[in-house]
C-alpha cells in the first residue's frame, strides 16, 4: 500500500497533553466541550434563528451514517443527503417529508463497499432529486464533483474536499454559509477519518480548524462525532508515524466485507438494484 502519510509532529501533540493537563478541572465545567454541545444543538432541531438544520441518521446492518442538512431559513426549506443506506431509505424520506423539507441532493462520499447505497432509490421515489459523487469515483450520477467544488443548498453549501486513501475518489464534504454567517463547522468524512481510527487510507483532514466536527460515515463503538483537535490527539492510527500506520493497517484482520461483491457493482451505478429486502 502507498501511503503519503500526513504526519503529526509528536512533539505539538505531548505539549497539548501536558497543556490540558495542567488545567483545572472545575466540578461545575459542562460535560460536552463547546464544540461538542453545539453539534449537540444542532441536531436536536433548529430555532428561529437558525439556518442549519442537521441530522444524524444511523444504519445498523453496515454501522453507517446518514446526514441530514437542510437550509430551513429558506422558504423552499432545500435538503441534501449524504451517503444514505438502500435499506433505510423509506425511513429517511418519511422525514424528510415530517420535516416538510425539499430533497435537492442525495450525496455519496465513496463508491461504498459495505452497502448498497440509496441514492438510486431515492431518485425513483422523489423524482428531480439529482444524485452526486466525485468523478474520481468512476461511479454514475447526475452530477461529478471535484475538489473545491461546492455544493449549494439554499444559502448554505458543502465544500469537495478530495480525501483519497481509503478509494481513490473518496472526497469529503465540509459546510459552509454562502453569506459568510457563523455556523458550525462540520466535515463529513466518509471512510477518510472513522472516530479515532481510519478507513483504509491516508487523509488531508488535519489541515481544516481544531474545532471542525468530523462526522464519519460509520462507527463501531458507538460514537457520533468528533473533532479535529480529538483526533490529532487520541487518533489510534493517523498519530503515529508512517511505518507504524502501515504496520497497522496491513495487519487489521478484518473479513472481506459482506456485501462487497453486491455493494460495489450497484454502488457504480448509483445503487439501483433488484427491490431491497424488506426493513
Ligand atoms: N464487517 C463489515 C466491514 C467493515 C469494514 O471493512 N469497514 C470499512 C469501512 S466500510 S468500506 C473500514 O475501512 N473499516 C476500518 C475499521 O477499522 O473497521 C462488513 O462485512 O461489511
Ligand atoms: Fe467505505
Amino acid at each position: 500500500m502507498v501511503l503519503p502519510l500526513r504526519l503529526i509532529p509528536r512533539v505539538a501533540a505531548a505539549a497539548r497533553f501536558a497543556c490540558a493537563a495542567r488545567r483545572p478541572i472545575s466540578r461545575r465545567a459542562p460535560l460536552l466541550p463547546p464544540a461538542l454541545a453545539m453539534a449537540a444543538a444542532y441536531s436536536t432541531g433548529s430555532g428561529a434563528d437558525r439556518r442549519l438544520l442537521f441530522r444524524q441518521l444511523f444504519e445498523k446492518e453496515s454501522c453507517t451514517y446518514t446526514y441530514l442538512l437542510a437550509d430551513v431559513a429558506d422558504p423552499e426549506k432545500p435538503a441534501v443527503l449524504i451517503d444514505p443506506v438502500d435499506r433505510t431509505v423509506d425511513r429517511d424520506i418519511n422525514l424528510i417529508k415530517e420535516l416538510g423539507l425539499n430533497l435537492v441532493y442525495a450525496m455519496n462520499t465513496h463508491v461504498h463497499a459495505d452497502h448498497v447505497t440509496g441514492t438510486g432509490l431515492i431518485k425513483t421515489k422523489l423524482p428531480g432529486v439529482k444524485s452526486v459523487i466525485s468523478r474520481v469515483s468512476g461511479a454514475k450520477a447526475d452530477h461529478f464533483v471535484d475538489h473545491g467544488d461546492k455544493i449549494h443548498f439554499g444559502n448554505l453549501f458543502l465544500e469537495v474536499r478530495a480525501t483519497p486513501g481509503h478509494t481513490a475518489g473518496c472526497v469529503t464534504y465540509i459546510t459552509g454559509d454562502a453569506e459568510g454567517q457563523p455556523s458550525p463547522r462540520m466535515a463529513f468524512t466518509g471512510d477518510a477519518l472513522i472516530i479515532r481510527a481510519c478507513g483504509r487510507t491516508d487523509f488531508q483532514i488535519f489541515t481544516l480548524p481544531r474545532d471542525t466536527l468530523l462526522y464519519p460515515s460509520h462507527d463501531y463503538k458507538g460514537f457520533t462525532v468528533t473533532t479535529v483537535e480529538e483526533e490529532v490527539a487520541y487518533n489510534a492510527r493517523l498519530t503515529k508515524d508512517k511505518e507504524t500506520f502501515k504496520a497497522i493497517m496491513d495487519n487489521l484482520g478484518l473479513p472481506y466485507p459482506k456485501m462487497i461483491d453486491v455493494a460495489v457493482p450497484a454502488n457504480l451505478v448509483c445503487g439501483i438494484q433488484d427491490p431491497p429486502p424488506k426493513i
